[in-house]
């Protein structure tokens, strides 16, 4: 089984809302409502991928130091296993815009399940509305 490593983030903004993003047309999980990140490049550090992601995919720019490990998924999907640790981000900074993405939401935590997320996000849920609130 391969082993994936993807890096993700939780953006929250100043009513504990979380930024979720929807999968483009075109690739697997299309149309899903994702946190923002992706695969780790070689030579990368994790943090420094999810930097990087972040500032591809929503023009914004984050401080490694504003970046807190909340918890992290571990799936079986079908061609491969899926390891995700989901970070935390209260400041960053420019404006969130949208840049690869088909559409862009907060979310209340407690809203989230009624989104159509991937399968392996499922377990991330609790751990924010534990620490968010619903
Ligand atoms: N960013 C992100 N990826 C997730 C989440 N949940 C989840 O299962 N994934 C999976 O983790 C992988 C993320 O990689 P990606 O977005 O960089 O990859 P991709 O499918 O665009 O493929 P590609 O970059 O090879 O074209 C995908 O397989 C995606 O389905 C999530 O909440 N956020």
């Amino acid at each position: 089984m391969k082993l994936t490593l993807v890096v993700a983030c939780a953006l929250i903004d100043a009513d504990n809302r979380v930024l979720v993003a929807q999968r483009p047309e075109g690739k697997a999980l299309a149309g899903l409502w994702e946190f923002p990140g992706g695969k780790i490049e070689p030579g990368e550090r994790p943090e420094q991928s999810l930097i990087r992601e972040l500032n591809e995919e929503l023009g914004i720019t984050v401080k490694e130091a504003c970046l807190a490990p909340l918890t992290f998924a571990s799936h079986a999907y079908e061609s491969f296993h899926l390891l995700m640790p989901l970070w935390i981000c209260r400041r960053w900074e420019g404006p969130v815009t949208r840049k690869e993405h088909q559409d862009l939401r907060w979310v209340r935590p407690g809203k989230l399940r009624e989104l159509a997320m991937p399968p392996a996000d499922a377990p991330l849920i609790p751990p924010l509305i534990e620490l968010l609130g619903p």
